[in-house]
């Protein structure tokens, strides 16, 4: 990520007096947002990002008046300890997982596509960096077109949506505003799906067992949201769908499941513990786990599948279990950020 000082690009414009503010201009800037993460795994830092997190009404809907009390109550009395214990399992020398796999992302596709002219940054919606310092930074550099790309391949209101919301938000504190461009969801695109196939092929090929399923988990939504609209459920089975079409996989062989279930109400079924806890008695005993919602591993990846699945799968009677890693930065990934910036620039460089 270039980080040439806002002064490079900026100037008094020829007709100004000496006291007219500097301008800076020219330059074209790409966002990647992913999720957020929290500063740290000690209580404080893990109740703000949770509060955040889950003060955000594409995230729950309920009217705040019902919603604030249970979440300031009982929620954030509890979960941030609960919570904090799990990122603490999974932690980097360099912080969150998200928040590393992120910076490296934007680091490596600005060294592929960016310039003097061209600025490649990220923000988390959630947490630091936020969305609103990124855009109001990238303005100062002198971008007066943003390219907001949302890491989401399946869009969902909860993140997709959000996301841009927030960006949206943010401009509209700004005297100024750039010219933005909010990325679709890129479920379908080839290069994303390519990726994905090429990276769960060579994990498989990796194993010293071959799989009897392939397990597509999904982070789960709650089934109203589906009934309300939400395309989130049929663009996950469409990715596990095109990832076996291109893998030549029997069908049945790849299944689709949703994790991460948050309160009471039902979400996306069938859910992943549920399945990993069946499958053995089933008969499936040897079986590989990919994430396709998340380009960048983090918790619910690295503790919720790789740790607690891993036990529930074992302890039911499985033999053999692996986790694809994401994309994470490895060249695939940048490969199809690559493909998607230069999909949101078109026109503009
Ligand atoms: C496809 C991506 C995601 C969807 C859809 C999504 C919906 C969703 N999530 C919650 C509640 C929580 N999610 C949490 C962590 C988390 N969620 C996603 C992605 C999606 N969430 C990611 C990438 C992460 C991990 C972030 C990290 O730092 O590694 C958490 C926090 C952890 C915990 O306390 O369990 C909560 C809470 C809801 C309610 C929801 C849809 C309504
Ligand atoms: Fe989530
Ligand atoms: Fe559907």
């Amino acid at each position: 990520m270039p980080d040439a000082a806002s002064s490079e690009n900026a100037s008094r414009p020829p007709h100004a007096p000496v006291d007219h503010p500097a301008i800076a201009r020219g330059r074209v800037g790409v966002l990647l947002v992913n999720l957020g993460t929290p500063d740290g795994t000690d209580y404080w830092s893990m109740r703000r990002y949770l509060s955040e997190f889950l003060s955000d009404r594409r995230v729950i809907e309920l009217h705040p008046l019902l919603w604030q009390p249970i979440l300031q109550g009982p929620i954030l009395t509890f979960r941030p300890s609960k919570s904090g214990e799990a990122y603490k399992k999974v932690w980097m020398e360099e912080g969150s997982p998200l928040l590393v796999y992120t910076r490296r992302q934007a680091e490596r596709l600005a060294e592929r596509i960016g310039s003097e002219n061209l600025i490649v940054d990220f923000a988390m919606n959630y947490g630091n960096p936020s969305i609103a310092s990124k855009i109001e930074a990238l303005k100062d550099k002198g971008c007066e077109k943003i390219a907001v790309i949302a890491l989401y391949p399946q869009y969902s209101a909860t993140t997709t949506a959000s996301v841009y919301d927030r960006t949206f938000r943010a401009l509209g504190k700004m005297r100024w505003q750039p010219a933005v461009r909010t990325a679709a969801q890129f479920v379908d695109m080839p290069d994303y799906i390519n990726a994905l196939a090429g990276s769960i092929s060579d994990h498989i090929a990796g194993l010293d067992f071959v799989p009897e399923r392939v397990l597509m988990s999904y982070h789960g939504v709650p089934k109203a949201y589906l009934d309300k609209g939400d395309p989130y459920h049929c663009q996950c089975h469409k990715t596990t769908r095109l990832v076996a079409e291109a893998l030549g996989w029997d069908s049945g062989f790849a299944m689709t499941t949703f994790q991460s279930r948050f309160g009471p109400t039902e979400w996306l079924q069938p859910y992943t513990d549920k399945t990993l806890e069946a499958l053995p008695g089933e008969g499936v005993k040897k079986l590989v786990v990919v994430s396709p919602a998340f380009i960048s591993d983090c918790l619910e990846t690295l503790e919720e599948i790789a740790m607690e699945g891993r036990d529930t799968f074992m302890e039911a009677g499985g033999t053999h279990f692996s986790v694809a890693p994401c994309l994470n930065d490895s060249d695939r990934a940048i490969d199809v950020l690559e493909a998607l910036a230069r999909r949101e620039l078109a026109g503009w460089v």
